[in-house]
């Protein structure tokens, strides 16, 4: 069982560092091997998704990821950017599907960005297409036309594209509370005329699934107004990225939202949801646990290792019931510690 270690830039170094411990804690035998990516490659190599890396992430039964990025890096070429090599990692390696659970722990009710009583036993899952979309389409740029700056992306999907992540959402639904509603912007583009019609089409293989429709500008405020009206979401590239990031507040802070990448049999990338956070970054105080829940998400679709990841979530419960915090989700009354003591009073648990 070999995974591919791959910190890359800002806080991510200091959050990998702790769910590795985690890894190492368990015991399992796990094989570790470190790579570049994001930033810290560019720097070293000149490429964000070196050759070396390519190697090793292909070889790899799971890859975990740290966040890449930063404004040290912003300037450079597009083809440069840390960014690029995110997005390269995702495609080479087939990550169609990105599972973004976001699940409020009790002890979190206040730091939720809602009221308490809004968000008690929130429990959703934001399925989210990876490697298509804007982030993909060609032709993009910037050009001068018309003695004036020009920037353009485009916006596609290929109907297999659309029915793979479908089915994948559809069977998330079964799975849990069987509710599956599809966001799309059908008003406007019709990308996502067809991403409906092909949700629309999906649905009779899964007559126990209840299949809703929503627009995201709604859904954007359907979920800080009434977020529990939901179960499962499946979504696009972009529309996921954004939902995904506000539907963490919900949960007291992006530093708690793990995501598992995954391919068509379940070889996965597993990172949290936000990015490199520069503005903490080197600072030892960025909250690992988004990091450290996505190992048990590793664990749970990789690995097929159910009990050693509820045995990771079990240990996250148990540091948050004994109050312990880093700053974004630090709240009066509770003990404020940094990545490493986070990190510790994890292992302890486990
Ligand atoms: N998967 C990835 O590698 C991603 C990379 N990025 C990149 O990260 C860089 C920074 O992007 P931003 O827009 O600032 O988003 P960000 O998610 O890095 O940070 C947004 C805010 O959340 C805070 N935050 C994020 N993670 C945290 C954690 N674990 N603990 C405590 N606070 C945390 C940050 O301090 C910041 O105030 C950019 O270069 C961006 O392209 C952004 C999102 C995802
Ligand atoms: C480079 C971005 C697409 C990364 C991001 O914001 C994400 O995956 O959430
Ligand atoms: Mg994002």
């Amino acid at each position: 069982m070999k995974i591919c270690i791959l910190p890359g830039d800002g806080i991510g170094p200091e959050i990998t560092a702790e769910a590795v411990r985690v890894l190492e804690a368990l015991d399992l035998k796990f094989e570790m091997e470190e790579a570049l990516l994001g930033g810290a490659a560019v720097d070293a190599t000149a490429d964000p998704y070196p050759e070396a890396t390519r190697k090793l992430a292909r070889e790899a039964d799971a890859v975990l990821l740290g966040a890449v990025g930063g404004p040290k890096w912003d300037t450079l070429p597009r083809e440069q950017r840390p960014e690029r090599g995110l997005l390269g990692i995702r495609k080479d390696l087939g990550l169609f599907a990105n599972l973004r659970p976001a699940v409020l722990y009790p002890e979190l009710a206040n730091a939720s960005s809602l009221k308490p009583e809004v968000v008690a036993g929130l429990d959703i899952l934001i399925v989210r297409e990876l490697t298509g979309d804007i982030y993909f389409g060609q032709p993009r740029g910037i050009e001068v036309r018309d003695g004036e700056r020009f920037g353009f992306n485009t916006m596609h999907y290929t109907e297999s594209e659309i029915r793979r992540i479908g089915r994948v959402a559809f069977e998330a639904a079964r799975k849990r509370n069987k509710r599956l509603c599809s966001v799309d912007k059908m008003n406007v583009l019709e990308t996502t005329q067809l991403w409906r019609d092909v949700m629309i089409e999906l649905a009779p293989e899964y007559p126990d699934v209840e299949l809703s429709h929503m627009l995201v500008d709604n859904a954007a405020m359907q979920l800080v107004r009434a977020p529990k009206q939901f179960d499962v979401m499946v979504t696009g590239n972009m529309f996921g990225d954004i939902l995904s990031d506000e539907a963490s507040m919900l949960t007291g802070s992006i530093g708690m939202l793990p995501s598992a990448s995954l391919d068509a049999n379940n070889k996965g990338l597993y990172e949290p949801s936000h990015g490199s956070a520069p503005d903490i970054a080197g600072q030892g105080i960025a909250n690992p646990l988004a990091t450290i829940l996505s190992v048990a998400m590793m664990l749970r679709y990789t690995f097929g290792q159910e009990n050693a990841a509820l045995r990771v979530e079990n240990a996250v419960k148990k540091v948050l019931a004994q109050g312990l915090r880093t700053g974004d989700i630090f709240e009066p009354g509770t003990t404020k510690v940094g990545t490493k003591q986070m990190g510790d009073a994890v292992l302890a648990a486990l």
